[in-house]
């Protein structure tokens, strides 16, 4: 299954840039154990899931914020809680890279670690507290239960400057995509799988509003967006100057296919996503494929997945056979989680999420 991998890969160096076949992303899996605290933290997983479900029902909006945060964990440096640090003497923080802005969830972390931290002090990472907290998250909002091995370690560096680089932007196109996620070891198969984490949660308006109004500098919408979902957006999300934000260095505008994110404030203004949803849980990742046939993507990202026969073959098979969306997603998130973790010696447990254990 790694043959697209391969030939997406193209002209990346393949040594440098892609887990080989049976090295990294397999060897990660195994260094990993089910239920890895049994006997060191018998209750952790039970009082990570029980904590989940009552935050849940205060606020469902930290279930797609954490999964999200995984993604955002997973994908720089592997699953090992980089992107909770804040910005110490040593490093600058993740959550200050411009992909991370937008990031949630925190707080929530940081609650189930206290906790843990009262019942078995030093035990149990947060690299695993998220992997677990996302697993609930997904489930609670009506996605498959998947896999999470445990035993990962907390880095003690944050990864900045790579977040800015590898993190895709919500413009970027499809080969962007391909070749971002063929960097990590996912097939576009598993590309298109992990997209349908878009059926839940909220965008900002800025992530997408040059597609309403200004699209690659044509002065006009996106042809790849749906007309009756374009009006829609265009009340959510009206017309601002912040589509094309002056540079707070130079005054100047920056072009609109620029595809990066910009490091504006972010405009307060938000729309669902999982407008994809609202036929309720049983619909996770049905609706989004569904949407994405009738141009119904919110983000450039998304609709791009129409864009190549490659990935449009799988949007329309998720879109029609909900069984093997669940069953291709569920693998791939426990994919995600297993990317290049870090295990005893290396890495570290830390007592508060945001912070490393030696501080200077
Ligand atoms: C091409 C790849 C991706 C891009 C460009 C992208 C981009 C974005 C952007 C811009 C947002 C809106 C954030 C905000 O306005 O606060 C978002 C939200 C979200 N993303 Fe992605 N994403 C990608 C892949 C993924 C993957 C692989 C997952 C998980 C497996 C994921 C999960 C989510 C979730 C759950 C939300 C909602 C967050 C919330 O409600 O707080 N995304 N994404
Ligand atoms: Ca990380």
């Amino acid at each position: 299954t790694f043959e697209p991998a391969i030939e997406l890969a193209g002209n990346l160096s393949l040594s440098e840039k892609r887990p080989m076949k049976n090295e990294s992303v397999k060897q990660d899996s195994e260094l990993l154990t089910e239920n890895f605290y049994r006997e060191s933290c018998p209750s952790a997983e039970r009082i990570i899931r029980s904590s989940i479900r009552v935050m849940y029902d205060a606020k469902p909006g930290i279930a797609p914020s954490l999964v999200r945060l995984l993604f955002h964990d997973c994908f720089i440096g592997g699953c090992d809680a980089s992107v909770l640090l804040d910005t110490d003497k040593a490093f600058a923080s993740e959550k200050e890279a411009p992909p991370n802005l937008s990031l949630k969830g925190f707080d929530v972390l940081e609650t189930i670690k206290s906790k843990l931290e009262n019942v078995c002090p030093g035990v149990v990472s947060c690299a695993d507290i998220l992997a677990l907290a996302a697993r609930e998250s997904v489930q609670l909002t009506g996605g498959p239960r998947f896999l999470v091995k445990t035993g990962r370690r907390d880095r003690t560096t944050a990864l900045k400057d790579a977040a800015g680089r590898e993190l895709p932007a919500p413009q970027a196109n499809l080969s962007v995509v391909l070749r971002s996620f063929a960097s990590k070891g996912f097939t576009a198969r598993e590309t298109v799988a992990l997209l349908g984490a878009h059926s839940i949660g909220i965008t900002h308006c800025e992530f997408f509003e040059d597609r309403l109004y200004n699209f690659s500098g044509t002065g006009k919408p996106d042809p790849e967006l749906n007309p009756v979902l374009l009006q829609e957006l265009k009340t959510k999300c009206p017309f601002s100057a912040s589509i094309s934000p002056p540079s707070a260095t130079t005054g100047s505008t920056p072009s609109l296919d620029d595809k990066t994110y910009t490091a504006v404030p972010l405009k307060s203004m938000v729309i669902d996503l999982s407008f994809n949803n609202e036929g309720g849980q049983a619909d996770f990742g049905i609706r989004y494929y569904r949407g994405l046939m009738q141009k119904k993507g919110v983000m450039f990202a998304d609709q791009q997945l129409m864009a190549k026969d490659e990935t449009a073959r799988w949007v329309r098979a998720y879109a029609h056979d909900s069984q093997r969306f669940r069953k291709d997603f569920a693998k791939a998130m426990t994919k995600l989680t297993n990317l290049q973790i870090l295990t005893a010696p290396l890495g570290e447990v830390r007592k508060q999420c945001s912070k490393v254990l030696n501080t200077f």
